[in-house]
């Protein structure tokens, strides 16, 4: 689906209110990991529960050429047979992430501080993505670069050095990733590597490291930072991974649940991990009737079934310390904010120009083409509300190669005057495969 593929246009349309219960698939970022973790442990890791998106598919494919034994059993159920830290095996090909952001950069950790060859590639979108901030630290580390595209893009190759130099970093933006792909390097480094971030990004790399058995502490840095300690040279064992579901899968239904009148529809099991909870936060802000029905343990995160009612929202201001929290979900809330009475300022937004897309520029654009007045000013985007008037809709809606930018628009188009088309909702499958029969089951019109 990465290369080359044929767009296929989607089309959202309003219907009647949506009901029923729902539970969304596997959280990304946990089951890229459960791959990872798999591949680097002793033993047999068995997951539950994975995401069995074209992303997480991609990683699977590169822990088997890395070595690894990758056994699918059932739905989300797998089997990881691991070659342990400095076990790897250098794959015979590239390794091709295709879309996967996540899976590129901390598969670049892992195999950068192995004396392993390496060649990373992946799609169009992939190819536009700065990996500089991954080859930086890894640089420090003693990876050499062998080979690179201009600003460190994709394809490149890397040389691991036959021991990795253990380091502190402070990663210069906010990004769980760049932390992840230290700590993974680290974890073939004699010695502790410190990461300091300034702000706290998702912390699901730390709790694994601690799952499988290695030396690591976190300590609390500044008003929003944390302090990360790791000990290299661990022996991983296998343990088992319960995936929670995904709270940035669980953004769409949960925004369309409030955006379209009348519905009344329960999401069940959702991980309320703070560290990503930052949509359900400020929606709350906004005004929006979101009741937990249930809350319990999977996995070591909570989770929660969430009732949404539909709900008048009001226009807030998302401060920039949230971004890290509920970096995947502003194209999702900038949707939410069209509907809402007044203004919605989200400050502090730059990451989202090196997502899948500018997710800023799609973002703006496609309100725009949809009716919504909404501006860019600096790193901020601004919404101006219908105050619960109705939006026009319309498109084709550019959705350049990015899943969330076309899940958003959809649920848009389940709200709108007109249908919303999206000019391509193939990269849907990257994280959310079932994402049209499940809205669809709570009567969206979507197709
Ligand atoms: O570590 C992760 O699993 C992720 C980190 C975030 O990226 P950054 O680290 O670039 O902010 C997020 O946008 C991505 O979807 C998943
Ligand atoms: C940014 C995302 O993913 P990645 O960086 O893994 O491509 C996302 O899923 O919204």
């Amino acid at each position: 689906m990465s290369h080359d593929h044929e767009p296929v246009p989607v089309t959202a349309r309003a219907g009647g209110p949506l009901k029923g219960r729902v539970r969304v698939p596997g959280d990304k970022s946990i089951s890229h990991r459960a791959m990872i973790f798999g591949l680097l442990a002793i033993g047999e890791t068995k997951v539950t529960g994975l995401l069995e998106g074209e992303d997480v598919m991609r990683t699977a494919a590169a822990a088997r050429a890395l070595g690894a034994i990758v056994h699918h059993d059932g739905p989300g159920a797998w089997r990881v047979q691991g070659v342990g830290v400095g076990g790897l095996r250098e794959p015979a090909g590239m390794l091709d992430f295709g879309n996967a952001g996540t899976g590129s950069r901390l598969m670049m950790g892992v195999c950068g501080s192995h004396p392993i060859t390496t060649t990373f590639d992946g799609d169009a979108s992939l190819r536009k993505r700065p990996m500089r901030r991954i080859l930086d630290p890894l640089e420090q580390m003693g990876t050499v670069v062998v080979s690179q595209q201009e600003g460190g893009r994709v394809p490149l190759t890397l040389r691991g050095p036959k021991e990795a130099i253990p380091i502190t970093y402070r990663p210069p933006v906010a990004s769980a990733q760049i932390k992840s792909a230290v700590l993974l390097a680290a974890l073939a480094a004699p010695g502790e590597t410190t990461v300091i971030e300034a702000e706290a990004t998702r912390d699901h790399t730390e709790k694994m490291l601690a799952h499988f058995g290695a030396e690591i502490t976190v300590t609390q840095e500044g008003e929003h930072g944390r302090r990360i300690v790791l000990k290299g040279q661990p022996e991983l064992k296998a343990a088992p991974i319960v995936v929670p579901a995904d709270p940035s899968s669980a953004a769409f239904p949960l925004v369309a649940g409030l955006i379209v009148p009348g519905s009344d529809i329960l999401i069940e099991s959702v991980m309320t991990n703070p560290l990503r909870s930052g949509l359900l936060t400020t929606l709350r802000e906004m005004g929006a009737d979101i009741t937990i029905e249930r809350e319990a343990n999977e996995g070591g995160e909570t989770v929660c079934d969430l009732r949404v009612r539909a709900s008048g929202l009001k226009g807030v201001t998302v401060p920039p310390e949230r971004a890290p929290a509920m970096i995947d979900e502003y194209p999702v809330l900038a949707v939410a904010a069209s509907f809402a009475t007044g203004t919605t300022r989200m400050r502090g937004l730059q990451e989202l120009r090196v997502k899948e897309s500018d997710r800023l520029a799609a973002v703006e654009a496609g309100l725009k083409a949809a009716g919504v007045n909404c501006r860019i000013e600096g790193d901020d985007l601004i919404v101006e509300g219908s105050g619960g008037g109705p939006v026009r809709g319309g498109g084709p809606i550019a959705t350049h190669l990015d899943h969330r930018i076309a899940m958003s628009f959809l649920i848009l188009g389940l709200a709108t005057e007109q249908p919303v088309v999206v000019d391509d909702g193939a990269m849907i499958a990257t994280s959310f495969p079932s994402f049209i029969p499940l809205m669809n089951g709570l009567g969206g019109q979507i197709g």
